[in-house]
């Protein structure tokens, strides 16, 4: 090997090319007892610059360790359950303010509860079995449809005959148009509030619009402020009429050719206020004292029509026919807003006011993102200020999500493993729970999330037991699943894995322990539990990072 050139000449030119290494240069006739002087003040100076660092360390960590914020990132397709969990969470820890606006939730439970019921009509029209269920893609979003192969369920074809149908059509007929006018009074209920209909653009554009669809609005951050849309099936036109009363039926509206459309109603402070049925609705206090006349008294109130109507949807309900065309057409409506269907006479009632139950169950889509804050009063979280971010699930609402991935500490993602049998509602080709499975992958192996907890919310347990106990065969589905057990048990086991070793494959961080549960979250008793082991386990997986940082 060829001996290294030395060559000081060079060195000391581009030394003192640099002003401040010659300033620190020693003096070229340097005495040895200066030379001694100057080399201990060295280690002095070096000392207290040393001392200097350490402290400034400190004081970082120090910050870092009281450090309040944990802002949590509820993530996962459409409908997986996410907006309901954040509604546990307000449960849970601002229970005052829950139950105040339980009252506002009404118009939403009444739209959830007329949908069911055309959807049911829709059903059992006699022309409906040559009608290929994908022309409705309303009907895919919360129905869980089997597909055959020629795409149509297999006993649509040769369906029985609903022999009250026309009966039962004629005495339901105004809740169709309440349906609309029931849109159309929750989108122009506060004249200030921007509402918009068609198709949601990307957060970038509105962005880039500097929030014009949203009349200049901004949540914090500057963020776009949040919208929740209501899936709907006929567009109606808003042209507010505030001379007439807000619930009086219009006849003129009905547009069948714009089904599938939805509506979005602006959700910013006031959005609660604009779906509180007008002025005329009192508070649930003066509601059971009868203090103050309530909405019950103006003849206007959707509660009529619902009332007038509810001998009509019992008894269609009830009727045996029509549970078998139901089971024929695979409609379970158990898995949306069916579950209203069994409270008939009390949601109708003239002075219903929702339980926390109903409005967990209340479906409400979300565009945008939902922000809520809340701080935990006792225990070890005290004193820490919680951020949870709902965001919309849809296709066209997830890059929505990236700008909230530089702040987030956990994120809880939910998959609802009962939707095997179901396609997305945005693209029918889809199976739902493999759109799970893809976007779990997306979200786990993302490099900017590395660092960030994740916990996974394999949700809808309660449908899965139901729909594996109905016969529904999850081989059918997933022909990976093979010819093992169709109970609950090797399911969810089944699921667990699955998505445990996709994790376990694709995380860029493989130090980082993945949480599951299996979660109902209409659950208050169940998820309660589940919260708070979430909340000390993000807790503590906070410190640790902070300690590794
Ligand atoms: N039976 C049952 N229903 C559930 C469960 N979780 C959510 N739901 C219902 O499923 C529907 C959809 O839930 P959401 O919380 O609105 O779903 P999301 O993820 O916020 O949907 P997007 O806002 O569209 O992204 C609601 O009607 C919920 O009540 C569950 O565990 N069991
Ligand atoms: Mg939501």
């Amino acid at each position: 090997m060829p001996k290294q050139k030395f060559e000081p000449p060079q060195i000391r030119r581009r030394t003192l090319s640099d002003p401040l290494a010659a300033a620190l240069l020693p003096p070229p006739d340097e005495s040895p007892i200066e030379r001694e002087t100057r080399l201990k003040a060295e280690v002095d100076a070096k000392k207290v610059s040393d001392s200097i660092d350490e402290m400034i360390r400190q004081e970082r960590n120090e910050r870092k360790k009281s450090k309040t914020d944990v802002n949590v990132l509820l993530l996962g397709q459409s409908e997986s359950g996410k907006s309901t969990t954040l509604k546990q969470f307000q449960l849970l820890h601002s229970p005052s303010a829950f139950h105040a606006e339980r009252i506002a939730w009404r118009a939403v439970i009444y739209l959830n509860l007329v949908r069911s019921i055309r959807r049911i009509l829709d059903a059992l029209a006699p022309d409906s079995d040559t009608l290929d269920d994908h022309d409705d893609g309303d009907s895919l979003e919360t129905a869980s449809v089997i597909i055959t192969s020629s795409g149509r369920p297999p006993s649509a074809i040769l369906g029985t005959r609903v022999s009250k149908y026309e009966s039962y059509r004629q005495r339901l007929e105004p809740l169709i148009e309440l349906e609309e006018n029931l849109f159309r009074m929750l989108s122009t209920a506060d004249e200030d509030e921007a509402t918009h209909l068609g198709p949601v653009k990307p957060y970038s554009q509105y962005y880039r619009a500097e929030n014009a669809a949203f009349n200049g609005k901004t949540g914090p951050n500057g963020r776009p402020a949040p919208t929740i849309t209501i899936p709907q099936k006929r567009q109606t036109p808003l042209s507010p009429n505030r001379s007439t009363s807000a619930y009086a039926i219009s006849h003129s509206i009905s547009n069948p050719s714009t089904k599938g459309k939805e509506i979005a109603v602006h959700t910013s402070m006031n959005w609660k206020k604009a779906f509180s049925l007008g002025n005329k609705s009192k508070s649930p206090k003066s509601a059971h004292t009868g203090e103050i006349e309530g909405w019950w008294e103006d003849p206007d109130d959707p509660v009529h029509r619902l009332n007038a109507c509810a001998p009509a949807m019992l008894e269609m309900w009830r009727d045996p026919q029509v549970k078998t065309r139901l089971e024929e057409k695979r409609l379970r409506l158990e898995e949306s807003s069916g579950f209203y269907l069994d409270e008939i006479p009390r949601i109708t009632a003239k002075k219903y006011i929702p339980t926390d139950a109903d409005v967990l169950k209340a479906r409400l889509k979300t565009m945008g993102v939902v922000e809520y804050t809340f701080s935990v009063s006792s225990g070890s979280n005290r004193g820490v200020e919680w951020k949870i971010y709902d965001v919309g699930g849809a296709r066209n609402q997830r890059q929505a999500w990236a700008p909230y991935f530089e702040d987030v500490n956990a994120i809880i993602f939910l998959a609802p493993i009962s939707a095997f049998d179901q396609v997305l509602t945005e693209d029918p080709r889809v199976n739902r729970l493999e759109d799970s499975l893809l976007l779990w992958k997306s979200v786990v192996s993302n490099k900017l999330l590395a660092h960030v907890n994740i916990v996974l919310f394999l949700n809808k347990v309660d449908l899965l037991q139901s729909k594996l106990e109905s016969g529904v065969k999850l081989s059918h589905h997933m022909v990976s699943y093979g010819d093992r057990p169709n109970d609950y048990d090797s399911v969810s086991k089944y699921f667990r894995n699955k998505f445990g070793v996709i994790h376990q494959s694709y995380t860029p961080n493989k130090e980082r322990e993945l949480y599951i549960h299996f979660t109902a979250v209409t659950d208050t008793r169940r998820t309660v539990t589940i919260i708070s082991a979430v909340r000390d386990i993000i807790i503590k997986g906070n410190l640790r990072n902070m300690k590794l940082v």
